[in-house]
């Protein structure tokens, strides 16, 4: 048995972030410890209802159900309603069986986050190019303005771009498929690592059709932001890309067991968590992530400093 405290969070972000899904200000979440008199471990619920996690109201109120007690049997049947909530409890539950929990560093890199539009350009003209170590990755977001602006941009992204770079694009489902093509025809030959969700996931027949024109590797991340959609990517024989978000997919346990079975080629990824979620996302990434793809958790240069 534990005992199971909840601690609401809001903080702004230092710098709104733009998406195809809008403009993004603030993170609000829930933190939670677990203590069994002995030993505590945290969690944290960051959802995201836009990849279609459950709201944080819904999270507080299931987790408030448990009226500060609970046991592992609890933990281990959260429905997958609560996909956020089977992460947070169970990486806390982890975290207290580790506990005193030393503080963790893959060595993996970070991929780090620019922000929309032409305000990356700004960003890497204004930022010395040792700033971002030997080889750096970027992220950065497309489907925001207009195709030929961003392709313009992009353009002049990759001239700006420090030596040994790597960029990688996200369209949050943003593109027709005629845009998607026409991405892919920019990338070729470019040192980019991947194009990510450039269709909606219900368009997943576009997305297969991309991935297999070979220009460029296709990565899925709301395709796949839950353990019911990753699997059926995975019998379906997904061989590109797969981002996994560990705060929102659910239990990790679960996830575990996929990973193992299906030996998907992974990249973990932020979705704006504090340093108890990311943590524990880390920890997975550690253990589940086979190739050293840097990681998509370079994220507080472009939201700004949480306030913790
Ligand atoms: O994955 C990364 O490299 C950065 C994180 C990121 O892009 C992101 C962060 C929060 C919510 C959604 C996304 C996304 O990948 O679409
Ligand atoms: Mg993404």
């Amino acid at each position: 048995m534990y005992s199971l405290t909840l601690q609401p969070y809001d903080y702004p972000f230092r710098r709104p972030l733009r998406t195809h899904h809008g403009l993004w200000k603030r993170r609000q979440g829930l933190l939670i410890k677990l203590s069994d008199g002995q030993r505590e471990g945290w969690g944290e619920i960051a959802p995201l209802p836009d990849f279609g996690s459950e709201s944080l109201e819904a999270a507080h109120e299931f987790c408030q159900g448990f009226q500060g007690h609970l046991d592992d049997g609890d933990i281990f049947s959260i429905g997958d309603r609560y996909p956020a909530c089977q992460f947070a409890l169970e990486s806390a539950r982890e975290a207290l069986l580790r506990y005193p929990n030393p503080p963790l560093q893959p060595n993996f890199p970070y991929c780090q986050l620019l922000p929309t539009g032409e305000a990356a350009l700004k960003r890497l003209q204004t930022t010395p190019n040792d700033h971002w170590g030997p080889s750096p990755c970027f992220k950065w977001k497309i489907a925001v303005e207009g195709m030929q602006q961003e392709q313009d941009w992009f353009q002049q992204l990759l001239q700006d771009l420090p030596p040994h770079s790597r960029l990688r694009l996200d369209a949050n489902g943003g593109l027709s498929q005629e845009e998607a093509q026409a991405w892919l025809g920019a990338c070729e030959g470019q040192p980019v690592d991947y194009l990510e969700q450039p269709r909606p996931p219900e368009a997943w027949q576009d997305l297969e059709t991309l991935h297999h024109q070979g220009v460029v590797p296709i990565a899925l991340d709301e395709s796949v932001a839950n353990l019911r959609d990753l699997e059926t990517w995975l019998q379906r024989g997904w061989s590109g890309i797969i981002v996994i978000k560990a705060a929102i997919i659910g239990s990790p346990r679960r996830l575990r067991q996929l990973c193992q079975q299906f030996q998907p080629d992974v990249v973990f990824s932020s979705v704006f968590e504090t340093r108890i979620g990311r943590q524990a996302a880390l920890h997975l990434a550690q253990e589940l992530q086979r190739k050293p793809r840097a990681l998509g958790f370079g994220v507080l240069e472009a939201i700004g400093e949480e306030r913790q």
